[in-house]
């Protein structure tokens, strides 16, 4: 695993979108054969999605030819509400870029039968090919899409009772007023995610200090799941000082010595890939 450490949010998104976009431009998308990346809600990617979005009006950057699978979905909001995640998804990101929409991915929480659409979701990603890159983000609970505390780390798509800490979370997108917040949510499992070939997560803010602790500098955890992240080979986590509050200064330093290699890592990831072996990246400091 790695840890990126930054000043600030705005630097937080603009490492992170520049992560993304060179990982698109190398891989050379097409039609036949297009970059399929996971995508999160939430306030934490705000950032990253407003630097690639100047990156495509600046022409440096196309989508094209990329497939993007969202994270996860309240059930029994209507996709119009203003805090669907439809709905946050082409106000913050799809609607700025040259993305086709029909190449968009949102599970739907309004299906009839829920457990079918779960299920053909991941026939979907499976169909593609499994997801290139999954940007994602966590909860203060450490949980990632809305994998909640407890849930199975072999977890795949599927129906999610929200935790109260949650509820109490996202209130704030519903006027403060926890009663209109959605019980439930349709999410990619843990699983789901580990699968993907390489996993970036956003971790920002004092709030999220005590789960990045938890999921870099204890075990493997379902009361955390963003601590399945330790058994993924190719995982990124990028935060900013204020999410580094309850890490040990071992801990951090060791991290900022390993940024100082990022870039043959780099360099050995791509001629790795170019090798051949793109589904086993190189693990040097993973
Ligand atoms: N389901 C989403 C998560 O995918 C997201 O990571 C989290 C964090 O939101 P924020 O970035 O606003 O703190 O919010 C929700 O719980």
């Amino acid at each position: 695993m790695r840890l990126i450490i930054r000043d600030n949010t705005g630097s937080v998104g603009e490492y992170v979108a520049n992560y993304i976009a060179k990982r698109i431009t190398d891989f050379a998308p097409t039609a036949e054969r297009p970059f399929v990346l996971g995508l999160p809600t939430g306030s934490s990617p705000i950032p990253t999605y407003k630097h690639l979005i100047t990156l495509v009006k600046a022409g440096k950057l196309s989508f094209k030819h990329v497939v993007t699978f969202n994270m996860d979905e309240y059930v029994g909001l209507p996709e119009a509400h203003p805090e669907s995640y439809h709905t946050f998804m082409f106000r913050e990101f799809f609607s700025h870029i040259d993305i086709p929409p029909s190449q968009v991915n949102i599970l739907n929480g309004n299906a009839q039968d829920l457990i079918a659409e779960c299920n053909a979701y991941e026939a979907k990603i499976k169909k593609h090919g499994g997801i290139e890159l999954f940007l994602g983000g966590i909860g203060e609970d450490g949980h990632i899409a809305f994998n909640e505390p407890g849930s199975s780390l072999a977890s795949r798509t599927r129906i999610k009772t929200l935790a109260y800490d949650t509820i109490l979370a996202n209130a704030r997108f519903f006027n403060n007023d926890i009663a209109a917040v959605p019980r439930m949510a349709l999410t990619v499992g843990v699983a789901t995610v580990l699968d993907a070939r390489e996993v970036v997560v956003v971790v920002t803010g004092q709030r999220k200090a005590l789960a990045l602790c938890k999921a870099i500098e204890e075990g493997v955890n379902h009361m955390w799941t963003l601590s399945a992240l330790q058994l993924h080979p190719w995982a990124l986590i990028v935060v900013d000082e204020d999410a580094t509050a309850e890490l040990h200064v071992k801990t951090v330093k060791y991290f900022k010595s390993i940024e100082r290699v990022q870039d043959e890592v780099e360099a050995m990831h791509a001629r790795f890939k170019k090798d051949g072996n793109v589904d086993q990246p190189g693990t040097q400091d993973a």
